[in-house]
């Protein structure tokens, strides 16, 4: 196996990625190293975020992991299949960046092709692409030719015929792309729901918001290269950099004031001796964003 960097899960994997490279041969025999010796494992149950700027690699390393084209070099395993192989696309809901269908299909035809795709029974067929049409709110509109829906109703077709088959590793290339306030609410609403069941999902983006909401680790890819694997939590913990101080003064008048992560203790003794009260004490985090940009500012620095 690769070397890991910090970050990775001690249990079982759902997703193994060992030292993946990839080199595009372009027109005029131009190459593009769109991934460099990327490792990586998504454990069994968790929601991974893969963070990065346009180009970094992402789709790239999404269409690997899907069997849609083959690393220079490198392997990968889906819950213990190797890639690409029937077997491990079997186990796999896979949402593609800007996903287009077979667009005089209704929603309810494509879905039912996606199912039986899988080979799902038809009793198990039909209850599962009502409840996944009802799921992404295009049941009214099911019957109707896809080239009529709108963009969010196409991107939530893509994610109904991703949840269809009820795979055990969901792999979503930009799962929000598209949506509305109320969309990207819903597709969070899934994605937690999924984690509540067990599964593992594994989504790229470039709303860091999304990921500080429902990520349990991050992944932050840029030019091709894996730069930083974290948890969330830990993220967030480690970022506090210091705090604000609320209080009251003998005059009843309010202070706010700034201390530095060490100076919270002085801080709090000095207010004390001067008889103020001290109301509410909020930490001052460096954010996720923060942390995203310090890493992708670092790797654009002097090599
Ligand atoms: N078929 C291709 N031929 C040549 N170069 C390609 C091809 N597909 C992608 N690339 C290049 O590989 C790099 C990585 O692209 P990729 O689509 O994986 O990035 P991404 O992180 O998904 O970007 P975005 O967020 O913009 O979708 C980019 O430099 C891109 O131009």
């Amino acid at each position: 196996m690769g070397t890991f960097i910090n970050g990775e899960t001690a249990g079982a994997s759902a997703i193994a990625i060992d030292s993946i490279s990839k080199t595009y041969i372009g027109k005029k025999r131009v190459r593009v190293e769109a991934l460099k010796d990327v490792s990586l494992t998504v454990g069994l149950g968790e929601v991974f975020g893969f963070l990065g700027p346009n180009g970094a690699g992402k789709s790239t390393t999404i269409k690997c992991l899907v069997g849609l084209m083959r690393p220079t070099k490198g392997t990968a395993t889906i819950m213990g299949e190797s890639i690409p192989s029937i077997a491990s696309r079997r186990n796999i809901g896979y949402l593609p960046e800007n996903p287009s269908f077979y667009d005089y299909l209704s929603a309810e035809e494509y879905i039912r092709f996606v199912g039986s795709a899988f080979q799902m029974p038809a009793d198990e067929l039909t209850r599962k692409s009502e409840e996944v049409l009802k799921l992404l709110e295009l049941w009214d509109a099911r019957k109707r030719p896809i080239r009529s829906y709108s963009k969010g109703m196409v991107q939530r077709v893509g994610l109904a015929q991703v949840l269809v088959h009820d795979p055990d590793v969901y792999i979503l290339d930009e799962p929000m792309s598209g949506l509305d306030p109320l969309g990207r609410s819903l597709v969070k609403e899934i994605i937690s729901d999924l984690k509540r069941r067990g599964k593992t999902v594994f989504f790229s983006t470039h709303i860091i918001d999304d990921v500080e909401k429902i990520c349990d680790r991050v992944g932050i890819i840029s030019g091709g290269v894996l730069k930083s694997v974290e948890h969330v939590d830990r993220i967030l913990e480690q970022g506090v950099t210091g705090y604000t101080i609320t209080a009251q003064n003998d005059k009843g008048e309010t202070l706010i004031l700034s201390v530095d992560r060490d100076g919270l203790g002085d801080k709090l003794t000095s207010l004390a001796t001067v008889g103020c009260t001290v109301s509410l004490i909020e930490p001052v985090r460096k954010n996720l964003e923060r942390f995203f940009l310090d890493i992708i500012k670092e790797s654009n620095g002097p090599e």
